[in-house]
């Protein structure tokens, strides 16, 4: 199996966009990656998630990786976006929906 850094990479290059959290969207176990999920389905884009409770490996590798030491984490066309606290102040901003659209993975308000 290829190595933790490896199998990262790939999640996010083969996503545009994806969430680490803990749970599952329909049943995120921890209020940080609620509150995330909640915003990610507020802005209406189709998302990926990976629950690192299933892979202490990728608990571990994410923080590593994004040099970033809590879970959630969001990235979006391989770039990390952020946590929790950061995704929410985008979304109440208007830049969350700014950022997917110009990505082109919104459609540009009409
Ligand atoms: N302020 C953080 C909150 C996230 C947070 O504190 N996460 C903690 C508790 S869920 C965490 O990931 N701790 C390390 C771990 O559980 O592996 C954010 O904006 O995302
Ligand atoms: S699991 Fe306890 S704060 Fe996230």
């Amino acid at each position: 199996m290829a190595n933790t850094a490896e199998r990262i990479k790939d999640i996010i290059d083969s996503n545009d966009i994806v969430l680490f959290m803990k749970g599952v969207p329909q049943a995120p176990q921890c209020g940080f990656s609620s509150a995330v999920v909640q915003v990610l389905n507020q802005v209406g884009a189709p998302y990926a998630s990976v629950n690192v409770l299933e892979d202490p490996f990728i608990r571990e590798g994410i923080k590593a990786f994004s040099n970033w030491p809590t879970i959630p984490q969001l990235y979006v066309k391989g770039e990390f976006v952020g946590g929790c606290d950061i995704v929410r102040e985008m979304f109440q901003a208007g830049e969350l929906a700014a950022l997917l659209t110009e990505k082109g993975i919104l459609a540009p308000a009409s």
